[in-house]
């Protein structure tokens, strides 16, 4: 009996019930794929509807596993590889916007291949595996059209616009064009180079961003991808990862910071600082919503400008009264503010390997006060088995039903595919719980609550820690 395909499938149609009926109360109908984005897409949003969403998905992955012949399933992993290459083949020559203004009835690859300045059987090749993966669609022979996924890194700018000026392609745009060029060019290479990296005995151990796997590929020995990101010849990589992240937070709700800690219960006057704030966003949100806390932004000096410049355009009164201030801080020195309420650290520690976040995390409980919070915003890893159940208030998860995964397999990839991510820019990884918990215990904090994300997935998990001491015995 193919009980396990069985459940996977029961699975999948209880999530199609639960997704329908909540488009049903809506008096919509689920969209096609081959429909361009409409209004019925917020319903997906809800959070009903991604949890479903999020079950389905990862029992129709599990289901191909399952049901496919083993060396089918790993070659067609293995050879995963030409997606990123041919999705940033298309959207570097502007094959979504020349199709967008083709309109319904499609081109062929021959015009499209024209109006790309490139040759139509390469083309030919990079479009026919896309649509194969349902990304365009080939509505005769050679003859293409967008759909809802290739529709989703459309500039929305016309050819003649990006062709004049290919340097702001990617200004004002939702970011998404951006980071599949900074993740299918940069981020690629560096991920072609993990197995000689993790072998090679002068690079295995290594923990610094400086000899990553990234600046192995870019044959970058100057410093890190900041330095490399800063060359005058990168200055089109620097714009466009500039606007890749912006992207990046974008997709989070702009008030996710809200969501989890109990900023409304802090005193009157309490002070948040933001170390590695960034331009601020965070720290915007908070003073927006709450009128009775002051908000400290640190961040290296070029972030600040761009910071204070991003404050003036959302909310100048913070700055003019003071309610948020920019400061210029590098959060390996000795941490200034010493009667912080809060210190906030926002998508930090992931950037860094373990020895570097002790030493981020000790200058912050060097300057804690008995009563301060430490607020850490990042990426849980959940292992695909189950794992003892932890007694920190909000960090157990509902286990998803059998024979799902824990983590909920490839439906959760993000999670892992940044942990790779940060591994291939800085020698650096996404976290476990458990690895947080002893990272905050060996520089004196303890973890008192979690907030996981919502089903939305649109928010960041955080981790409440208070100040404890360390007995001098157990100090390494
Ligand atoms: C991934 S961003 C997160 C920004 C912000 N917390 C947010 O979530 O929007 C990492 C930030 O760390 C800052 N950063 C890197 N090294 C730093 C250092 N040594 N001192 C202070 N900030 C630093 C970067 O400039 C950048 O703004």
């Amino acid at each position: 009996m193919a009980t396990q395909l069985r459940s996977l499938l029961s699975i999948i149609q209880k999530s199609i019930d639960d997704i329908e009926a909540e488009f049903v109360k809506h008096g919509s109908e689920f969209p096609s794929i081959d429909e361009p984005p409409s209004e019925c897409d917020a319903i997906r949003l809800q959070p009903s509807v991604q949890a479903a969403t999020a079950l389905l998905t990862s029992a129709a992955y599990q289901l191909i596993a399952t049901a496919q012949l083993p060396p089918s399933y790993i070659f067609n992993s293995l050879f995963g590889y030409y997606l990123p290459s041919a999705l940033r083949a298309a959207m570097e020559t502007n094959i979504v916007e020349i199709l967008r203004e083709a309109g319904p009835q499609g081109m062929h690859v021959k015009d499209i291949a024209k109006k790309a300045q490139v040759d139509p059987t390469k083309l030919s090749s990079i479009l026919c595996y896309l649509a194969t993966h349902h990304i365009f669609r080939e509505i005769g022979p050679d003859i293409y059209v967008n759909n809802r996924l290739s529709s989703v890194w459309d500039t929305e700018k016309s050819l003649e616009e990006i062709k004049e000026s290919p340097m702001t392609k990617f200004n004002g745009t939702n970011g998404i064009a951006a980071l599949i060029g900074h993740c299918a060019d940069e981020d690629y290479k560096g991920a072609g180079q993990i197995a000689d990296h993790i072998m090679a005995p002068e690079t295995a151990f290594e923990d610094t961003p400086e000899r990553s796997p990234l600046m192995t590929a870019l044959g970058y020995d100057k410093g890190s991808m900041w330095s490399w990101f800063e060359e005058p010849s990168n200055e089109m990589r620097l714009r466009r990862f500039g606007i890749a992240m912006n992207g990046v937070n974008s997709l989070q709700p702009p008030d996710a910071i809200l969501k989890g800690f109990d900023w409304a219960s802090l005193p009157q006057g309490s002070v948040i600082v933001d170390v590695g704030g960034g331009i601020g966003v965070s720290s915007i949100s908070i003073a927006r919503a709450f009128d009775h806390l002051k908000c400290i932004v640190q961040d290296r000096a070029m972030v600040l400008k761009l910071g204070t410049e991003h404050c003036q355009k959302l909310l100048p009164a913070a700055l003019e009264s003071g309610k948020i201030e920019y400061h210029e801080h590098n959060f390996f020195d000795t941490q200034p503010q010493t009667s912080a309420t809060v210190f906030l650290l926002k998508q930090i520690t992931h950037d860094w390997s373990d020895r570097y976040v002790v030493q981020i995390l000790q200058r912050l409980r060097d300057a804690a006060t008995p009563t301060t919070t430490l607020v850490i915003v990042d990426t849980i890893i959940v292992h695909p088995c189950p794992s003892p159940p932890s007694d920190i208030p909000g960090a157990n998860l509902v286990p998803p039903p059998s024979p799902l995964l824990a983590n909920l397999g490839v439906a959760n990839a993000s999670t892992h595919f940044a942990d790779l991510s940060m591994f291939v820019h800085f020698n650096a990884q996404e976290r476990t719980l458990v690895h947080m918990v002893e990272l905050l215990a060996k520089t004196g904090w303890k973890v008192i609550r979690v907030y996981r994300s919502d089903d939305s997935g649109g928010y960041l998990p955080q981790i409440v820690a208070t100040p404890v001491t360390i007995p001098a015995s157990t100090k390494e």
